[in-house]
Order: C-alpha cells, then sequence, then structure tokens
C-alpha cells in the first residue's frame, strides 16, 4: 500500500551532467532560471560550479560525482532530503563511476523521485502544474518488503 508525502512548492532539486552533457544541461537551466530561483538546488561538485557561475543563484555543492557526489545525492534521496533530480547523464561514453550512476538512477526510481534525464523531460517536469504547487508523492511504502524478509 502506497503512502503520501506532501512536497511543498518550493522543491530541493538535485541538478547533475557528465561532461558531454554540460552544455546541454547549462543551456537548459539558463532558460528555466527564473523557475528555478523558486527551489533550493543541489549539484555535483563541477556540474555545481558551473551553474551557479551562471545563474547567481547559490547551489549546495556535493562531491563530484566521480569522487562521490552520486553516492551523497542517493543518501539523500533515501532521507527524503531531494524532491526532483535533474541527470544529464552521458549514454555515449563509459564513466569510472559507472556503478554509483546505477544506484542513483536506481534510488530515484525505488523512491519515487521524478527524474529527467533530457531537456525534454525537464521541460515536462517544470512546466507541469504539480512542479509549481504542493504536491502529494506516492511514496514507497516497504513496511510489507520488510515483514517478508523476517
Ligand atoms: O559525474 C557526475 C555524475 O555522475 C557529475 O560530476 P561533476 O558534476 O563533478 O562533473
Amino acid at each position: 500500500m502506497a503512502t503520501f508525502r506532501t512536497i511543498p512548492a518550493a522543491k530541493h532539486i538535485a541538478l547533475v551532467a557528465h561532461d558531454n552533457r554540460k552544455d546541454e544541461l547549462l543551456e537548459w537551466a539558463i532558460a528555466n532560471k527564473g523557475a528555478l530561483t523558486m527551489h533550493r538546488l543541489y549539484a555535483t561538485g563541477t556540474t555545481g560550479k558551473i551553474l551557479e557561475a551562471h545563474l547567481g543563484q547559490p547551489i549546495q555543492k556535493l562531491l563530484s560525482g566521480p569522487l562521490g557526489g552520486d553516492q551523497q545525492l542517493g543518501a539523500m534521496i533515501a532521507e527524503r532530503k531531494i524532491d526532483v533530480m535533474i541527470f544529464f547523464w552521458d549514454p555515449l561514453s563509459a564513466q569510472p563511476h559507472d556503478p554509483d550512476i546505477k544506484a542513483l538512477l536506481r534510488l530515484c526510481v525505488v523512491w519515487n523521485i521524478p527524474l529527467a534525464c533530457d531537456s525534454a523531460t525537464a521541460d515536462f517536469l517544470f512546466t507541469s502544474p504539480l512542479m509549481s504547487g504542493e504536491y502529494a508523492s506516492r511514496q514507497t511504502d516497504f513496511t510489507e518488503y520488510l515483514s517478508r524478509k523476517i
């Protein structure tokens, strides 16, 4: 049975991009600069530095992805500290920290976090009326799962 978690209008948004897609994320973020100012932003190290310089909005920067930034974001998702994930991962190049990337994407699904991996999906997310208002997110309830384990 699902439970619901009310996510307030100002959301905690994580922004991450691999090197080959940083320009794409930057372009998207600049186009959505006004909307982003309504939210609290988090990012992996290098992505955060680039975005902060162009958006003029404070961004809480975690470690760089290959040094543990993806895992830090994964932990924040599990602690219900991230509401939305914008992750422009690179589908055409191998990454040294591939297990961390998979783990982060997996946790987004486990915790039912809206996840945009391209600008088209990010546009849909940001033009959704749910984005600018209160949103009752269906939250995964692990009670039954845990009771089956013991
Ligand atoms: O590697 C990343 C995500 O997997 C992104 O890390 P940076 O933002 O530090 O480049």
